[in-house]
């Protein structure tokens, strides 16, 4: 199985061929090759495709080289007996824990790769942040409200490993391509492997959720679980990710709509048992997640216009241009800063006030002129970008529990 039903429905040139074309001419320095394999004797090979042109016999001779440099470095020195013939044993040890760590280190490096861990720290983060818009005074941080913010956390955290690794279980070509790095595409898991990860995941998420008995977090789950399932899966009338504006409302409803009402709603009506109002906060969280959800959803495809264009992926930024998208997603984030403005300055709150707007201010003027200086002919350069953005909706979860 190698990758699950994935049947790229325009395909102009043949897969691997493409791939190949299309990683020559990435700004990755990376030579044209196929996943990673391991060859079972503990040595990473690599499959070289078609032409061995000069750049990838010079990238042969530096993974060679850096093979045996590695192999030089982790050689034991006989130090098991000094000049006294006693035994000394050290170097053993030492190689029998570096032995036992490094397979160790790498399980949790891929793991922490197949999480995307940028959308895992958003997800938490956006959970604390509107759960504390629920907390009216310092006696209602007891126990049962941190217990009931930590339940609806982890189980949101199950579920987000659960829909990021359900899109990499059916995106392994496309990822060969757009995001080699990942587990999946680079050959260090198997779709079996991938299978069982997810599988887990989705149960434990569901089975927290449904152990807790709150009806507002089940639904979230459920809701993000079904969406998540639809937006990648590759089943007639679903994989939504191929129709730009369908994709962009499924990532709005969950991170816009659920994660504001129903972690608010878990923590207001069913910790607290209070009635549910939908504070100011609250509907400026949601309009302003709006903005953010619908800028994630365009701006990540910008890097990846190569594999999503021999995929059949109708993303905006394969019909618009990267150019194009880029400078909207700009323009969306300072008109949700101005909105945020007006509404600080709207506030009874001579404190609130004056966070929201001098805090949304300056996050304005950072994304402006870093914008200008973005080199948009470079993958390396929009990518870091687009994980700044991820850093501007951390920022602004730190801002809405100030806004009053
Ligand atoms: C459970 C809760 C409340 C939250 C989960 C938080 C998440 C993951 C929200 C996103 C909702 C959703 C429907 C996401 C689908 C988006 C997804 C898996 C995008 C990856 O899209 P690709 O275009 O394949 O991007 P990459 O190339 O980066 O993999
Ligand atoms: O989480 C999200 O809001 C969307 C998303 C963005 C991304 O860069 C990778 C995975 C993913 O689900």
């Amino acid at each position: 199985m190698d990758s699950l039903s994935l049947r790229p429905s325009s395909l102009l040139l043949s897969a691997p061929c493409a791939a190949a074309a299309a990683a020559r001419r990435r700004d990755h320095i990376l030579p044209p090759f196929r996943p990673i394999q391991q060859n079972g004797k503990g040595r990473i090979s690599l499959s070289i495709q078609r032409s061995r042109g000069p750049t990838v016999n010079l990238c042969q001779k530096f993974l060679d080289w850096k093979y045996s440099y590695h192999r030089m470095s982790h050689r034991p020195i006989n130090t098991s007996a000094n000049a006294s013939g006693q035994s000394l044993q050290p170097e053993t040890e030492a190689h029998d824990a570096a032995s036992i760590w490094k397979p160790i280190s790498s399980s949790l490096d891929a793991f922490y790769r197949f999480s995307r861990p940028h959308t895992v720290i958003g997800t938490a983060l956006s959970i604390v942040s509107v759960s504390l818009l629920a907390v009216e005074s310092m006696s209602d941080f007891s126990p049962l409200f941190l217990t009931g913010l930590m339940e609806a956390v982890v189980a949101a955290l199950f579920m987000n490993i659960y829909i990021v690794g359900l899109n990499q279980l059916f995106d392994i070509e496309i990822d060969k391509i757009n995001k080699p790095t990942l587990p999946l595409a680079s050959g260090e898991y198997s779709p079996a492997v991938g299978v069982a990860i997810v599988s887990v995941f989705a149960a434990m998420s569901f089975g927290l959720g449904w152990a807790v008995g709150s009806p507002p977090l089940f639904w979230a789950l459920f809701i993000s679980f079904v969406l998540g399932t639809a937006y990648s899966i590759n089943l007639p009338y679903f994989r939504w990710k191929r129709f730009a504006v369908v994709a962009a409302l499924c990532i709005l409803a969950v991170r816009a709509v659920i994660v504001q009402l129903a972690f608010f709603l878990h923590i207001q009506t069913f910790v607290f048992r209070r009635p549910a109002v939908f504070s100011r906060p609250l509907i400026f969280a949601t309009a302003f997640m709006t903005f953010f959800s619908v800028v994630i959803a365009l701006f990540k495809d910008i890097p990846d216009i190569e594999g999503d264009r021999i995929f059949g992926i109708q993303s905006f930024s394969v019909r618009l241009g990267q150019n194009k998208v880029f400078w909207t997603c700009v323009g969306l984030l300072e008109m949700a800063y101005a909105v945020a403005v007006l509404m600080g300055a709207t506030s009874s709150s001579l404190w609130s006030k004056s966070v929201t707007v001098i805090g949304h201010a300056i996050l304005a003027t950072i994304l402006w002129n870093s914008a200008r200086s973005v080199d948009l002919t470079s993958k390396t350069a929009i990518t870091s970008f687009y994980m700044f953005i991820w850093k501007l909706f951390y920022a602004e979860y730190l801002l809405i529990p100030l806004v009053r």
